[in-house]
């Protein structure tokens, strides 16, 4: 139960009024986020993170943990279990802003200084109708990391991914081994409503469906069911079909997994944390190869080191880890000796094997007046009851995986979809009824690869720690990717002309794109072209260091999530996935984290 009976913290980065716009959206948003920081349970003042400042840290940890997000809240929360482990958690970011608490606002975040804004080199295959060619990532650079501002949806991915990561030389992580470890942190609030072989209750993690689905959601379900799909639980034996996903998210409210695995510890007094304060290096010794520390800059500038005296763990995610790596002199010798890094050791892989899923978003308008569905009714349904629109993610929490003609085996996906529509974020005057546009509301349908071959790599720009990597990510290299992705705008154009649909008379937004306009606007041309222009960047960025056995000259950890070739250095995030996982990737990243803390438990002698 959350308690106010603390000090409230001073409001972390941009107002809900600027995150939408501005000036014209100052009062409504304003007296909102004034209601919302008065609700204990959202504002947590007494269950949130104290930070420690570069002055007041101890000298030396047994564990420095780089980086707060999906993998390294869990990790950190699972070695200061051990009562006399001491354990540091530095985090670029700051505290979790009380707004990114509410579902609904999920994407308000984007762009904000809570997200780091990468933007890739301008690509050469995808995302040719944005400026410069460049595809924008957004990833959180806050206390949880990405899992602040991410949807939420809770999904492990296909059984197969797992089977084929051990096939890729990496014992322990088929399936049947992983899936204790999506359990472990499982609190599933609807054992009910799921296949709850695969579920359990009492760990870290609350799993539950939103309070609350648009009527519109349960007819993309009944459109899935006319095209011959069930709708069952996918994360349970069979991964192929539509549904209301379960989130990371309880009773209305997001469970990052900073809230979900680090509030339990605040009282915890060997477990401290660094916040706004960016590790710049892993020292690692030059002959021994051994890592003993890590040096770090504050938000003032100020530049300290901190020894380690037994593991540090690099958890900044599918960019910064390769990038923490090379600029700690480990990755692939040509590049860290271009821009002047002293090369520790040379490890080829790092940053190499990048990969993500591609989509593509596609527009359809519903017989329907273009309301704002945040208004003064929404917003108390959830200040009273934590209900209504803004305890979910509106339509976004519908989801729908199949097998296109291109897919090698039974049940094993290859196209997510994700939807958009009915979003309660931002509002000007709060009144019901409030106009967006003189347009129909619109919605989407936003097919994803879930296969991708194209790969892409991630290297040093300079030796400055601050400055952003270069980010080449190759989207739709591969031409299979293309085919794929135009197979799921056919489905899910299909979808919308099923009577479940047709019900809202949904009809497919006929703007064309301009660069593709030689095409007959439907054709497969045409679609071949329209996914290279505006291309579905996706947000699940993995492999950048790959984990695989010391014969593959790219992999840059063991199946033990140890750096090859040095000592007392881990990986545990996105990035070690040699392969992405079949659907959203925060769950897998979680068990990775549950795993690899079993590991390195196991490994420093601790009994469980
Ligand atoms: C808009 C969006 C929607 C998404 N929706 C979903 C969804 O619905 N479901 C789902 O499963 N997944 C979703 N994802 C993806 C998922 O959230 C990410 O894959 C996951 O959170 C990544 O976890 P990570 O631990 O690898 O990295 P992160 O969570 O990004 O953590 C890395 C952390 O390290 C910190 N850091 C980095 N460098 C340094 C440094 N040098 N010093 C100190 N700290 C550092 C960062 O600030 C960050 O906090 C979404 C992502 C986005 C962007």
């Amino acid at each position: 139960m959350s308690s106010c009976a603390c000090p409230m913290m001073p409001p972390v980065g941009a107002t809900l009024a600027a995150l939408c716009g501005g000036s014209q959206y100052m009062l409504f948003m304003g007296l909102l986020e004034v209601f919302i920081r008065s609700q204990c349970d959202l504002e947590d003042p007494c269950g949130r993170m104290k930070s420690k400042t570069t002055r007041n840290t101890d000298f030396e940890y047994d564990f420095i943990v780089v980086g707060g997000g999906s993998g390294g809240s869990v990790i950190a929360s699972r070695l200061s279990e051990i009562k006399n482990w001491k354990v540091l958690l530095v985090e670029a970011g700051p505290d979790e802003p009380t707004g990114a608490q509410i579902p609904s606002m999920f994407l308000n975040y984007i762009g904000s200084d809570i997200d780091w804004k990468y933007n890739t080199e301008p690509e050469q295959y995808a995302c040719l109708g944005s400026p410069e060619q460049r595809c924008y990532w957004p990833r959180g650079k806050v206390l949880g990391g990405t899992s602040v501002m991410n949807g939420m949806m809770y999904i492990r991915g296909n059984p197969v991914d797992y089977d084929d990561w051990e096939a890729m030389g990496n014992p322990g992580w088929k399936w049947k081994d992983v899936l204790p470890y999506f359990m472990k942190s499982e609190d599933n609030q609807q054992m009910d409503e799921v296949d709850n072989k695969f579920h359990t209750t009492g760990g870290l993690l609350p799993v539950s469906k939103f309070p609350y689905s648009p009527p519109f959601s349960f007819a993309v379900l009944d459109a899935g069911k006319e095209l011959g799909y069930e709708v069952h639980d996918l994360n349970g034996a069979n991964t192929t079909g539509f549904m209301i996903a379960q989130t990371t998210s309880k009773s209305g409210i997001r469970y990052s997994s900073a809230r979900a695995f680090l509030r339990p510890a605040v009282n915890r007094p060997n477990l401290h944390i660094l916040m706004n304060t960016t590790v710049t290096k892993v020292l690692v010794h030059p002959t021994s190869k051994t890592a003993h520390g890590v040096e770090v800059i504050d938000e003032d500038g100020h530049m300290r080191k901190i020894l380690v005296k037994k593991e540090v763990i690099v958890a900044g995610g599918a960019v910064n880890s390769p990038q923490i790596l090379m600029l700690s002199g480990v990755g692939p010798r040509a590049n860290l000796e271009k821009v002047g890094v002293r090369v520790v050791h040379d490890l080829p892989g790092v940053g190499q094997n990048l990969h993500n899923h591609v989509a593509y978003f596609i527009n359809f308008f519903l017989n329907d007046t273009n309301t704002a569905p945040l208004n003064w009714a929404t917003a108390m349904e959830y200040l009273l009851f934590r209900d209504g629109l803004m305890a979910g993610t509106g339509v976004s929490s519908v989801t729908a995986k199949i097998s296109t003609k291109y897919s090698e085996r039974p049940d094993d996906p290859d196209l997510q979809f994700y939807f958009g529509g009915f979003l309660a974020d931002c509002a000007k005057t709060g009144q019901v009824g409030e106009l967006l546009s003189n347009d129909s509301r619109s919605v989407q349908i936003f097919p994803a690869v879930l296969h991708p071959k194209s790969r892409g790599y991630i290297e040093l720009k300079s030796n400055d720690p601050l400055d952003h990597p270069r980010i080449v990510v190759n989207y739709l290299k591969e031409d299979h990717d293309v085919k794929v992705l135009v197979e799921g705008i056919k489905f899910a154009i299909r979808l919308s002309e099923t009577d479940a649909l047709q019900a809202y008379g949904m009809s497919l937004d006929g703007t064309t794109i301009k660069a593709c306009e030689q095409h007959e606007f439907r054709s497969q041309e045409y679609w071949e072209c329209a996914v290279r222009q505006n291309t579905g960047a996706e947000n699940h960025q993995a492999g950048s260091c790959k984990m695989g056995p010391i014969k593959d000259p790219m992999a840059v950890v063991d199946h033990e999530l140890r750096v090859h070739g040095v000592r007392n250095l881990r990986v545990v995030d996105a990035s070690v996935m040699p392969k992405v996982t079949s659907g959203n990737t925060n769950a897998p990243i979680i068990m990775i984290a549950e795993k690899g803390a079993h590991l390195i438990r196991r490994a420093w002698g601790a009994r469980k």
